[in-house]
Formats: C-alpha cells, structure tokens, sequence
C-alpha cells in the first residue's frame, strides 16, 4: 500500500521539477544579456526584491543585485538563503547571467570577491536543468591548484548543492585509497581535484569516463595553465568533450591567448570587474612595506608579533625549513600567542585542521605559499611578508588573505634593501598597488638573536634545521628568475655571517652553490652566471659586497610595530592553546640533517637546480633543500589519519565521496 504512494509523490516531485526547469529554460533564453555586455550598476530601488515571475512571465535578469531574482532553482535559492547570501558581489552580478545561459566565462575580480560562488551557483544549476543525476556519471570537473583549496570549494559545493540530489567528491592528496576511489570515481557528477590526481584517474582507471562531461571549471585559472600543470592539464583536454561549457576564474587571470587556446573556450565572456578599478588589491587593504636588512628580519617579526598579540596574522616565508624554523624557534621563545605552521610537507588532513583551527582562533600562522592562493579564512587581520614575493601576483594572492568580502585588513611585506626593485614594481602605476613605506624604528626593535643561540644550544636539532633554513632561503632567492629583484650577487660574505647570526648559528653555514669572489666585473658576472645555468651541478654565485644598510630610524609616523593604542595583552596562557600538529618532519627531535659542506666532499648527491624552470613558475622544497616540482609536492603529502566531519558524508582519508550533497 506504501509503495505505490511513494511512487506517486516521487513522480508529483518529478513533474514539479519538469515545469520548474521548462520555466527556467525559457526564463534565461528570452531575458539573457546580449554578449559582451556588463550588468548597469545597481539602481537605488534595488534590493526590494521582485515577486517570482508568473509561468510565461521572463524578467532580464542581467542588471538584478539579488540572487532571488536570478533564474535559479528553488533548490539552489532556498540553499542560498540558508547559508545567508542574499545580495550578489559585483563578480557574481556580472558573471552569472552569463555563465547562467551556457556562455564560457574569463572571469577575473580581486581577492575575496566571492568567485567561488560565481562559478559553483551554474555547475549546479545546469546539472539541475539537464536533470543529472547520481546514474549519469560525472558531468562537472572543477580544477584547483591545491588540495585545501579542492575541499574549500567543495564545502561551497555543498553549502550550494544542500537541496539537491548531486553526488561530488574530493580526489587530492596521495594515492593511499586508490582502490575506493577507481570504485567510486564514476558515480560522482561533480570532481574537485588537482590536475594530477585527475590525470592518474585517466591513466589508470580502466572504465573512467568523461564523455558525458558539462562543465569544465578552472579556479586560480592562471596558475592552473601556467607551466607546472602544463602536461597534466593537456593531458585532461585531451580526454574530455570538445563541446562543454568552461569557467575559469582567478584574481590574476591569465592574458596569454595561447593558454586559452589550450582549453578551447568558445566565444568566452571576459569579464574583469576590477579592470577600471583604482587598485588591483581590495579596497579595504592597508598595505605597507619595510625595508630591512637579511639580519634583522627575525628581530623585526618578533617585534612585530610581540605588538600585535591580539591580532590574527598569516606570516609568509619561502621555504618550508624557513616556515619549521621560525616556528619552533618562536615557540620555544614563547611570544604570548598560540602559532601554527603550514607547509605542503603535512599530510592533508594536518593541513585541513590547522585551517579549521586557524579559522577559529586568535594566532599567528606561519606558512609557504601553499596558502597564498583561494583559501578563505576568516578575519585575518594581517599578512606579514617575510620573505619576499616571487611576482606581484604572488604579492596580490598573499595580501588577499586578508581584507575579504568588505571586511578590513593590513599587510605589510619585508624587503631586504637589495630586494627595493620589488618595491619599484608594485609601486609601478600600472601594478596599482597602493602601498606605504614605513621606516621602522632600530631603537624598538627587540634583538632576540641571543635568545635564539640560547634555545639552539639547548635543542641541538634546532641548530640543525636553522642550518636547513639559511641554506634553503638562500637557495630559494638563487633560483628566482627575476635578477633585478633576486640576486645574491648583491649580498656580501658578511651579511651572510649576519644572516646566519641572526637564526642563532654558532657558525655560517657554507652552501656549495656560493663563492665569495670579489671585484668580478658585471660582463664576467654575467658571463659566469651563464656558465653556472649550464652546469648546474656546481653552481657559483658572485657575491658583490655592498655597504650594509642600517636600520633607518624612523621619523615619529611608524604605527605598524608600534600600534597607537596597543592592545598588547601578553597572554602566556594563551600557549597552551598552541596547535601542535602531529607531523613527523616538523618534529625537532628527529635525527640531525646533514648539510653540504664546502671543502668536505660528500657523497651525498649534488644540489639539483632546475635553471630551465620558467619564469615564474613556484618553487617547492624538499626536507633536502631540492626543488621540487607542484605536482611531486603535492604527491608527497601522505594521508594517513581520518577525516572526522560532523555530518555524514563518506569520508577517506584522501578521498571522499559524498554520495548525496544533501
Ligand atoms: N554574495 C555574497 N554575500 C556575502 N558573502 C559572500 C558573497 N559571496 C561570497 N561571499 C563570501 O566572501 C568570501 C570570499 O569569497 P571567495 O572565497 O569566493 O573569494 P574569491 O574571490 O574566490 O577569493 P580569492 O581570489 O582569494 O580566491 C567568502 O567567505 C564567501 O562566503
């Protein structure tokens, strides 16, 4: 007797959805924007809300503020509401009416402008309108360069798809639960993954279709078709339909027509929001910079973190032993609020709950750049650059974790005075980067070397991994292509020394791709640098000693270390809070690291530095200092515990499948 009334009610809800889907198609065909048309900026009578249309009735809905008031589906409006979004962002104003109505979408707005649901508000609904379901298979893939990244969007996916009968899932992370995953890959019809675990699905899942694929999404877009991808992604064009429609979104989107060629847009929107807008950086940022000598970074973020204990802050530096270093050495020195640290050598699951906890908590994170694209965290208050960007995108994605959605937030970026060549670029007109210049002042700086040579002392392996970190840090700036800005040719033998001093080694470390030679002429410089790019097992770099920059005192106007009304609160308590994540190679205890030494033939294997990389292309480390490529760094993250969410999603430990976004 039960049976057939559910019949009944499972086909009433089927005919529902036929007619609101009729509704729709007709909706968005008869009252689409014309091509290449922006939406008119908001009228003052917006925001009222219109009824919903009567059956045969089609507003335009290229000029609406409101996500009511866009052809969506019930489904995704009710989801929409729940989750507290009412009003659309300028990228979401101009992208959806046409992403809505099947146009491929070039899309580029600044940081913390809501692309996210730009691009995930029409995977759903043109999944809902061709009547997906669990049976059909994979219809949408959604790229992203990261695996935090992946299950961020995915959250939004589930946040927006709540209502719907959808399956989705994550595939990053390494390879352990392959086997559940090649069960399951089929059934999902929408992946979030990185390229590369999506390419090995195509290797090597024997039935793994794509032939019925949708839509195609590339979020952080430019960084997804620049060359680190550049095999994986071709490898995926490659395998899916040529008819599909594609959305790629990033800040910093990419203008190459070539890497657009390689994903086949078709007639693509190119919608720039931003394009006319004073500053490439939410308006909300206040952006300083400092100029600080190599031995006197540490000092300098010490103070700084000491004078901003009640904020919540992203430190950024460009090496994973640089990120291990500072944090354990930090720790021990106890500054009076919780740390953190992040880099691509945790295992994803580490690496998501320190996000969560970051989310939560007032502290200081100290990171690589695996966080300086996408991830959405919530009231940042600054982004410190420690560690100088390697391009102004790089610049424009670490400040953006601050300063999100209207909210307020500041930067500020150290700059060795022989890295002040960044500092013309962003200061460039067409960078349209608003930054100030702070003087700092020497007199206030707290000196805390000693107190690190004391704590190396007492932890010897520390004194191990400050090794690590000098040498990575000055093979990170060896590496960058950019010369004007990275050259270690213009630091001398002693600032080195100072350097080195300054982490608290007893001694400098003496790297094997640097020799002090001096008063070498700059063709010979050049010359020799050649030389080196050719044989790069021995590489050299000419030191061209320089007088050292002091401190400049500065002149009374300095509010950054120096707050006017600090709110320093130094909490020791606040340590105990400290989110220790269980991560092998963080854990200073582990046996010594040996360093290459000059004048001490090693048998260890010669440094590899890829001087083919191209320009622009991040560089990653290994726990020996060897550059890795993206793909190989995010390989090597190793899964190993269980995800514990609150809802009740099937979970693995690098996969999950959600067999129902509901
Ligand atoms: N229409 C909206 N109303 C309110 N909040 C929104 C809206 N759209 C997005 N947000 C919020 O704004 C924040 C930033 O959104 P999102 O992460 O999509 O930005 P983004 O443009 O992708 O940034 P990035 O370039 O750094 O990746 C998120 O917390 C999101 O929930």
């Amino acid at each position: 007797m039960r049976r057939p009334q559910r019949r009944g009610a499972a086909k009433q809800t089927r005919l529902r959805e036929a007619d609101e889907i009729r509704l729709l198609d007709e909706w968005i065909e008869a009252g689409k924007p014309l091509p290449g048309t922006k939406p008119p900026p908001p009228s003052k009578s917006a925001g009222a809300g219109p009824a919903p249309p009567a059956a045969g009735e089609h507003p335009e809905y290229s000029a609406c503020t409101l996500f009511d008031e866009l052809p969506l589906s019930q489904k995704t409006k009710d989801a929409l509401r729940k989750a507290g979004f009412t009003e659309m962002s300028e990228i979401q104003r101009a992208a959806l009416p046409h992403a809505l109505c099947g146009r491929d979408v070039l899309g580029a707005a600044k940081t913390g402008s809501g692309k996210t649901l730009a691009f995930v508000i029409p995977v759903i609904e043109k999944l809902y309108r061709e009547r997906w379901s669990p049976e059909d298979g994979v219809g949408c893939i959604i790229l992203s360069p990261t695996n935090d990244l992946a299950g961020q969007i995915f959250g939004v996916i589930r946040t927006v798809g709540k209502f719907h009968n959808f399956t989705g899932g994550v595939i990053v992370g390494k390879r352990k639960g392959i086997a559940v995953e090649k069960e399951r890959v089929n059934s999902l019809n929408i992946l979030v993954c990185t390229p590369g675990r999506l390419v090995q699905h195509f290797n090597e899942t024997a039935n793994f279709n794509c032939s019925q694929l949708q839509m195609l999404v590339l979020d952080e877009a430019d960084q997804i078709l620049d060359h680190g991808f550049k095999s994986q992604v071709d490898a995926i064009i490659s395998q899916i339909p040529k008819v599909r429609q594609t959305l790629l979104f990033s800040a910093t989107q990419t203008k190459s027509v070539k890497d657009l060629a390689r994903v086949s847009l078709r007639d693509p929107e190119y919608i720039s929001v931003h394009e006319e807008a004073r500053t490439a950086t939410p308006d909300t940022l206040e952006q300083y910079a400092m100029i600080v000598p190599l031995e006197q970074k540490l000092n300098m973020l010490w103070s700084f973190i000491k004078r901003h204990l009640n904020s919540k802050t992203i430190v950024f530096l460009s090496s994973v032993k640089q990120v291990k270093f500072v944090f354990e050495v930090f720790k021990k020195l106890r500054p009076g609020i919780p740390l953190k640290c992040m880099h691509g050598r945790m295992t994803h699951v580490v690496q998501q709950a320190i996000v969560a906890d970051f989310n939560e908590s007032t502290s200081v994170l100290f990171s690589t750049d695996l966080t300086s694209r996408g991830l959405d965290i919530k009231n940042v208050d600054w982004v410190v650059q420690v560690d100088c960007p390697e391009s102004i995108d790089n610049y424009i994605h670490r400040v953006g974790r601050t300063a999100r959605y209207n909210k307020k937030g500041k930067s500020l970026m150290f700059l060795c005075p022989e890295e002040e060549a960044m500092l013309e670029k962003l200061k460039a007109t067409e960078s349209k980067i608003p930054i100030h210049i702070r003087k700092p002042k020497a007199e206030q700086l707290e000196q805390i070397s000693q107190n690190i040579a004391s704590v190396l002392v007492k932890f010897p392996n520390l004194q191990q991994l400050g090794k690590r970190a000098f040498i990575t840090y000055l093979k990170s700036v060896y590496l960058q292509k950019d010369k004007k800005v990275f050259d270690l040719s213009r630091f001398s033998a002693e600032q080195f020394a100072g350097y080195a001093a300054s982490l608290g080694l007893p001694v400098t470390p003496t790297i094997r791709f640097i020799s002090h030679k001096k008063n070498v002429s700059k063709k010979d410089m050049v010359d020799l640098d050649k030389k080196q790019m050719k044989s790069s097992s021995k590489p050299e770099v000419i030191i061209n000693p320089q007088v050292n920059s002091d401190l400049t005192v500065g002149d009374g106007d300095d509010d950054i270390l120096y707050p006017k009304k600090p709110t320093a609160d130094a909490n020791m308590d606040g340590l105990a809070d400290v989110f220790c994540p269980k991560e092998p190679a963080t854990d200073t205890n582990t046996e010594p690291e040996k360093i290459i030494e000059l004048g001490k033939p090693s048998k260890k294997k010669k440094l590899k530095i890829n001087v083919h990389r191209p320009v622009g292309t991040r560089v990653k480390y290994d726990d020996e200092g060897n550059a890795i490529p993206p793909l190989a760094s995010l390989a090597e993250e190793v899964a190993s515990e269980p995800v514990v969410h609150k809802d009740k999603s099937l979970f693995c430990p690098c996969f999950y499948v959600v067999y129902s976004l509901a």
